[in-house]
């Protein structure tokens, strides 16, 4: 049988490039930083234009209607995040805002594609390293076309752990996501790295430069194409809680392997965060 998602993969690839080129050139004027949520949730006029630049080329190319969209601007704007059994678009424009505005060089474009709520595959575009990861549901994981697969370490003494602290800077919150990074880090482990992209992130563990990457508060858009190139890169995801990993949810953690997720998972302080599906006057 004919590959069902193949055009959409390689155009998600290419879409993913210019992207990452307009990111790539963006001048001075399109880094001025507006904020969302509160203080240190930025937004840009790239993050918007790029959005508007990668959807509108989907929908230019697969625009018979049949075809979902979840965009972080757009979800920022007022659309829907409700992932159905069509096929949805999950699309973060500027994974690493922060990061653009301050100039510091881990930026990505993410771009994942979920069809019965099964995500199909997955493009970050590194844009700044230019490496572009991708996989496919079943058909391996790859950086700029090389195969890549995770670390082998099974000994948390030897591993390097990603985190991020993210944008809520309630004190409560603030509290038990240093107090997990303080537990973790006198496991001991090697190290505790973040590059403030949760889908540079992703990859980093796919291509087993990190054993695990956990975060709590982060959004479907920020993980969803990180999810496919970490499973296709043979690691897993769960919930924070060892459950199955739910994309909506707002929790994950990725690792190698599940000897290394467990021994995280033992040490993360939970809190609470409202779904990104939840009906939008009780976010
Ligand atoms: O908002 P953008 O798209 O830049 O993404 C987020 C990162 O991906 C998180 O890991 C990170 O913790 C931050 O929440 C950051 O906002
Ligand atoms: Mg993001």
């Amino acid at each position: 049988m004919a590959d069902p998602w193949q055009n959409e993969y390689d155009f998600a690839v290419q879409v993913a490039r210019v992207a990452g080129a307009v990111i790539r050139n963006a001048g001075e004027d399109e880094t001025k930083v507006q904020t969302k949520s509160c203080a240190v949730d930025l937004v840009t006029q790239t993050d918007e234009r790029v959005e508007k630049i990668i959807i509108g080329s989907l929908k230019e190319q697969f625009g018979n209607g049949t075809h979902c969209f979840i965009g972080e601007e757009s979800v920022a704007k007022g659309e829907p995040c409700i992932l159905t059994d069509k096929p949805t678009w999950i699309i973060d424009p500027v994974d690493g805002t922060t990061n653009f505005v301050h100039g510091f060089p881990f930026v990505a474009v993410s771009i994942a594609f979920a069809v019965n709520k099964e995500l199909e595959f997955g493009v970050v575009y590194s844009c700044l390293e230019d490496k572009m990861y991708k996989a496919r549901k079943g058909k391996g994981a790859f950086c700029n076309d090389e195969p890549i697969k995770v670390s082998d370490v099974n000994d948390i003494n030897k591993s390097i752990i990603i985190s991020e602290h993210g944008t809520d800077r309630s004190i409560e919150k603030v509290t038990k996501i240093f107090s997990t990074m303080q537990k973790i880090l006198c496991i001991p482990v090697h190290g505790l790295r973040g590059s403030g992209t949760a889908a540079t992130n992703m990859c980093l563990v796919a291509s087993g430069a990190s054993e695990a990457f956990f975060e709590i508060g982060i959004h479907c858009w920020d993980i969803a194409a990180g999810a496919v190139i970490v499973k296709e890169a043979g690691g897993l995801l769960l919930d924070v809680d060892g459950g199955p990993f739910d994309l909506m949810s707002r929790r994950m953690v990725s690792a190698n392997n599940k000897v290394i997720a467990d021994r995280i998972i033992k040490e993360i302080e939970i809190f609470q965060v409202v779904r990104d599906d939840a009906p939008i006057q009780k976010k």
